[in-house]
């Protein structure tokens, strides 16, 4: 069972790994083509009506496999207005090759689309990129197929249904069988229809392996304003004060418009020295204690996020502290290093995000192995348990939370250098403030490592954390 919004995110780890959409589409309407083959005899007439997205763009394709049958290719709407690139050229191929087309323009043209001697009808109008209800002249094709005799085969989803929900808000095609792709939709489970599965050759490691297509959207509203994207909470230093530097940095370079840093104000104004822009807020003391987590607790709920751990030292006041935070914290939190101990015994009704290496998990109570598979099945047996998101560090990155569970192969060995597991927590911490604690987690590996490669390149295994700054934006470039 995979959601629409889950699909287009394997389409594009797909291509990322090597297999480009018009592939998939080529898959897609073959799978179409062999489910009509099987519904029709030859010499039975068979009219494929599209839409201008993919969804039409499969049955471009299909048309080509059923070649040897009597078909008519009808486009609604002009081939300019064909929305992507895969599904024109697939146009374009079937007008090359002078299979029979009609182009629909508007809603009285549908009306003369004479579907009554027709024996099976593929609706490729719309599939999971509809919004709403069918507007025309897919509405009134919508009503025209449903009042024809002929068997119905949808691609993909019944146009005007929407796969996650199965609901549609206006009228939508009935069809008799639904040729979906790679994975059913939540959508299809209550259709009175036949369903076949069709696999289009997306490889599993498109959904295991996290790719360019689980990075939250970058878009921005052009009317933002300082503090929309993000005011997270760093809570480190006492012994060190690079800990909670780096990691304040990484999360503004992940996008967060304000970072605070609370650190006792025996480090403050070393934290202070390493750049303008941080916001240092120094607590009483050499160390975090549980005298100042109240005023911590104050400031933390006014933010969008916090990041706890980094630099803290493991002295048994801080763990006290860290304990008493949480206790008291019901927002989103990041928890790494020194911090990560006390969660498995802490009650909180935070949503956190822990982010140990392996010694750490272990130390925290849960099982690693050399094995990547077998670790990532037992992280998650452990996040299941713990009842918060884990991103264990390691040549591949598990990131679970008991129900899903995604692998990240980005990073260099290089990266085992100090720092860049603080900087790893800056960047989940921005991104866990407006995207889920899985997919902040994925995406934070993820792009970590691409700017750890980056690094590499550039300094080999002289890197340093630092070195990882300025190169997280690129991560997001590389779609
Ligand atoms: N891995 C896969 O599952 C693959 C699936 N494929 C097919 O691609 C479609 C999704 O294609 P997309 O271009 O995103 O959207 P659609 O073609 O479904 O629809 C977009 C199209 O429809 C218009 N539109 C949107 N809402 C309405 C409306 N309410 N009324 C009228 N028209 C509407 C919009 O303007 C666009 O023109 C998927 O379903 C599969 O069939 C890929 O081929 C391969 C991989
Ligand atoms: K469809």
């Amino acid at each position: 069972m995979i959601t629409a919004d889950r699909m287009a995110a394997v389409d594009a780890n797909a291509a990322a790994l090597g297999i480009p959409r018009k592939q998939l589409m080529e898959s897609s309407g073959n799978a179409v083509a062999r489910v009509v083959r099987e519904s029709v005899d030859p010499g039975d007439r068979v009219v494929l009506v599209c839409g201008r997205g993919n969804n039409g763009g499969d049955a471009f394709v299909a048309a080509r496999f059923l070649d040897a049958y009597d078909t008519e290719t009808v486009l609604l709407g002009h081939p300019e207005r064909i929305g992507t690139e895969i599904a024109r050229e697939n146009w374009d191929a079937i007008q090359h090759a002078e299979l029979p087309t009609t182009v629909v323009g508007d809603t009285t043209d549908i009306a003369d689309l004479d579907l009554d001697d027709v024996d099976l009808i593929v609706d490729a109008m719309l599939g999971t990129g509809v919004t709403g209800a069918l507007r025309e002249p897919e509405a009134t094709a919508a009503r025209v197929i449903n009042e024809s005799e002929a068997t119905v085969v949808a691609v993909d989803v019944p146009s005007g249904v929407d796969a996650d929900t199965g609901t549609s808000e206006g009228v939508a095609v009935d069809a008799d069988h639904v040729v979906t792709f790679h994975d059913t939709k939540p959508g299809l489970a209550d259709l009175d229809a036949a369903v076949t599965v069709a696999e289009i050759g997306i490889p599993a490691a498109a959904e295991r392996f996290v790719g360019p297509g689980d990075l939250p959207s970058q878009h921005r509203a052009a009317a933002s304003h300082k503090g929309d994207h993000g005011e997270v909470l760093v809570i480190g230093g006492g012994p060190y004060t690079g800990a909670p530097a780096l990691t304040g940095q990484a999360a503004l370079r992940a996008g967060c418009d304000l970072v605070h840093i609370a650190c006792p104000e025996s480090v403050a104004r070393d934290v202070q020295g390493y750049s303008e822009n941080l916001i240092v807020h120094a607590l009483d003391g050499e160390r975090f204690t549980p005298s100042v987590v109240e005023g911590v607790l104050d400031r933390a709920v006014e933010m969008d996020g916090v990041i706890c751990g980094p630099g803290l030292g493991d002295h048994a006041e801080t763990r006290e502290a860290v304990s008493n935070f949480l206790g008291g914290f019901e927002g989103r939190a990041v928890i790494d290093a020194d911090a990560l101990g006390v969660v498995p015994e802490v009650d909180t009704d935070a949503t956190l995000v822990c982010t140990p290496h392996q010694g750490e998990l272990q130390a925290m109570g849960g099982e690693t192995a050399d094995d990547w598979e077998q670790r990532a099945d037992l992280v998650a047996e452990f996040a299941g348990e713990l009842g918060h998101t884990l991103l264990v560090k390691g040549p591949y990155d598990i990131v679970a939370d008991g129900e899903t569970t995604r692998v990240n192969r980005t990073g260099t060995p290089a990266m085992t250098v100090g720092g860049t597991g603080d900087v790893l927590a800056g960047v989940v911490g921005a991104l866990l403030v407006a995207t889920e604690p899985l997919t902040a987690a994925a995406a934070g590996a993820y792009l970590t490592g691409r700017a750890g490669e980056a690094a590499a390149d550039a300094r080999g295994n002289g890197l340093v954390a630092t070195d990882l700054l300025d190169r997280l934006s690129e991560g997001f470039d590389n779609e």
